[in-house]
């Protein structure tokens, strides 16, 4: 029997809601973080939807970059930061787990703001990953090298001079490396904070048309104070502001209606 409170229509819509909503890959419960008296994450509750783009928003020193580093244990290597509360990956709470934080980064590619190839060449970037996979058959390396740089947009760009130096690529040439690099350990989530900041619209846009095309088969949490880039690409949206999540919901939901006046502010200044 139905809620009396909704009429027909909206049950059935809200059954077909609930039905074709995806399942959460990643949910976080309470979590704190902070250096010494500065409390710079406030009680985190969120829950990132499997395939879709799910945008972090907010000011410059909201915490979007200290959530994505908790999420794969990155927070591990700064002493000064006390992380509480509890992030599941699969059912596995990752701060409170045995597992180990190869095998837990192994389920998350991350693309910084910047690329950072490796020092070797243009094919070695990309094998590494495999290597790091145990992949050791010389031809299955080479198929996959190929296979991950087709499904970054590189493989055309770059066949011809596979053993060439890495850093001998442009800018975007070398994000789209690394992304081909982090997709070769076969991860299910990618973490990207700020991953076109540091590149020119073309290639931004190359950039924001893979990850459309990449979230059939990802989920991809994307960290960005880039407005016109989170109305393009959300499906998802967490809005920040000053270590608290302030609103999350679809982009309808905070793009249009917003409801608070610091989303509001934002969405008007950025600020
Ligand atoms: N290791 C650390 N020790 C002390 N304070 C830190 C540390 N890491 C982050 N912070 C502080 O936490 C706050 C949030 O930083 P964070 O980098 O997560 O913000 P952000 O929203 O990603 O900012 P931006 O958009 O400018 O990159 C900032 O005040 C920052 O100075």
């Amino acid at each position: 029997m139905g809620n009396p409170y909704l009429s027909p229509k909206s049950s059935e819509q809200l059954r077909v809601l609930r039905a074709t909503e995806p399942e959460a890959v990643l949910r976080v419960s309470n979590l704190n973080v902070s250096a010494g008296d500065h409390h710079i994450l406030k009680n985190i509750n969120l829950e990132i939807p499997k395939n879709r783009i799910t945008v972090l928003l907010g000011p410059s020193g909201c915490g979007k970059t200290t959530l994505l580093k908790c999420m794969n244990k990155l927070t591990d290597l700064y002493r000064e930061l006390k992380v509480t509360g509890n992030i599941y990956i699969d059912n596995d709470d990752i701060l409170n787990t045995t597992a180990s934080i190869p095998d837990i980064r192994q389920k998350m590619g991350l693309l910084s703001q910047r690329p950072y190839p490796l020092p070797v060449s243009i094919y070695k970037n990309v094998a590494y990953g495999l290597k790091l996979k145990g992949v050791r058959d010389k031809k299955l390396v080479a198929f996959s090298v190929e296979k991950h740089l087709r499904e970054v947009g590189l493989w055309e760009e770059v066949k011809n001079r596979l053993n060439s130096p890495a850093s001998s690529l442009s800018i975007g040439q070398q994000q789209r490396l690394c992304l081909a690099r982090g997709l070769a350990v076969k991860p299910g989530i990618i973490l990207a904070d700020e991953p076109t900041s540091a590149l020119d619209p073309t290639s931004s846009k190359i950039i924001e048309d893979l990850f459309r095309d990449m979230k059939k088969h990802y989920t991809i949490i994307l960290v960005t104070h880039v407005l016109r880039q989170a109305i393009r690409l959300a499906d998802h949206v967490i809005f920040m502001h000053d270590g608290e999540i302030i609103e999350q919901g679809s982009p309808e939901e905070l793009f249009e209606n917003a409801r608070t006046d610091k989303l509001r502010a934002y969405l008007v200044d950025g600020n």
